[in-house]
């Protein structure tokens, strides 16, 4: 794999124009190291203020870095004279949240520009237009005003004037974040299509994990001006370093029942709740229905009743996400032996038991439960 656009130790800091001012220096992108792979779709997620802007202006050279190198298309930015700067900006498609299309211009007019831009002639420009409305399922709107279009409808012109060119490497500024869900799904589709049909590089700015898990392959997480975690989307949502990264990812999947699920559960099925996870184990890669039969068969041979409870399984990068919850009813020593069976090969949630009276005997519902992985045990706290 060859990177498109390669970081090194990249930083920026931006102090106050006035001597004067007491406002502090912030340093928006702090030794930044990262890679965006040729043909990749990269997601940069952060919240706001977290860098995600500046990262994106320092790879398309309208920031230079205080300090590490920017590296595009094989090329140092810090190297380029202005002549070769203005060629290497306009050699990569931007799209933004506002769409930043020329109202008095019409839909055909707007996508024509960078074509104009560069140069192209009048019948060449009309060919692409006309190709790219089509592409984006534009071609009825050719003759209309960007105040007569819907925001998806906008954000599809948008993106026709940022592949006009057919630039390799395009910039997605939160692209999506002023759309409806439905609208959102569909432009990410059209940002996917793209890149398998044409294997234009895409970078999204993004503050929605949603995004990510929708179309990107790798994911960095930014906040305050620092690279998280940073690798291809499953990884980082099977095995999150920081906190901040696990709240993202908290935020667009419900991977495991909560406490209060549990407890409500427990009106229906007797037995020991656990929670086995669907994430980088055998059964990740089979699918949610090989780890039930595993469990059905560990469940006979232990003579433990079993049954599925609760699921909550999604597809990240292709691949099954999340946990299946079980109802065990067997003889504790041997729910227990199942339990050590199963965390042998991936991360198990014991919830608490419940004692004959219905009560839960301690720790209480919402209480901590007992995690087994294949390399630790612990108690995990409280209420989700
Ligand atoms: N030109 C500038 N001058 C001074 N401070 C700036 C400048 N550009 C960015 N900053 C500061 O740098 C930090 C990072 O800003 P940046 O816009 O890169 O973050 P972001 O993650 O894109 O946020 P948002 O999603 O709100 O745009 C912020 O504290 C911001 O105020």
């Amino acid at each position: 794999m060859t990177a498109i656009v390669s970081l090194r130790h990249v930083s920026r800091t931006f102090t106050p124009r006035r001597r004067s001012s007491t406002a502090p220096a912030v340093t928006a992108v702090d030794d930044v190291s990262l890679d965006v792979e040729a043909g990749s779709v990269t997601g940069i997620i952060g919240h706001s203020g977290a860098g995600k802007s500046t990262l994106v202006r320092l790879i398309n050279a309208l920031e230079l870095p205080d300090s590490g190198a920017v590296e595009v298309g094989g090329r140092e930015v810090t190297s380029l004279s202005e002549r070769e700067l203005r060629r290497l900006r306009s050699s990569i498609g931007m799209i933004f949240q506002q769409f930043n299309l020329f109202g008095s211009r019409t839909v055909e007019q707007n996508v024509e520009y960078p074509l104009r831009i560069a140069g192209w002639d009048r019948a060449e420009r009309s060919r692409r237009v006309a190709e790219l409305l089509a592409y984006v399922g534009m071609s009825g709107a050719a003759h209309r005003f960007p105040g007569q279009l819907s925001g998806g409808q906008k954000q599809r012109v948008g993106i026709a004037r940022a592949l006009a060119t057919r630039p390799s490497l395009l910039l997605a500024d939160e692209a999506t974040s002023a759309l409806d869900p439905n609208t959102t799904a569909e432009v990410l589709e059209l940002l996917q299509r793209v890149n398998r049909d044409t294997g234009t590089t895409i970078v999204v700015i993004t503050h929605e994990m949603n995004v990510v898990r929708s179309i990107c392959d790798t994911v960095a997480v930014m906040e305050h001006g620092r690279l998280l975690d940073h690798g291809p989307v499953y990884d980082v949502f099977a095995h999150p370093r920081f906190p901040e990264t696990r709240r993202f990812i908290e935020s667009t999947i419900q991977d495991a029942p909560t406490a209060a699920t549990i407890d409500r559960l427990r009106a229906h099925h007797p037995g020991t709740f656990v929670t086995v996870s669907i994430v980088d184990s055998a059964a990740a890669s089979a699918g949610p229905s090989a780890q039930q039969q595993v469990l059905e068969t560990l469940a006979r041979h232990r003579s433990v009743s079993s049954g599925v409870v609760f699921g909550a399984v999604v597809e990240i990068a292709e691949r099954p996400y999340g946990s299946l919850t079980y109802a065990l009813d067997g003889s504790p020593d041997a729910v227990r032996a199942l339990v050590d069976d199963l965390a042998a090969s991936t991360s198990v949630t014991v919830w608490p038991a419940v004692t004959p009276d219905g009560d839960a005997a301690p720790p209480q519902p919402g209480g901590p439960a007992l995690v087994t992985t294949p390399d630790r045990l612990e108690v995990k706290g409280g209420r989700r």
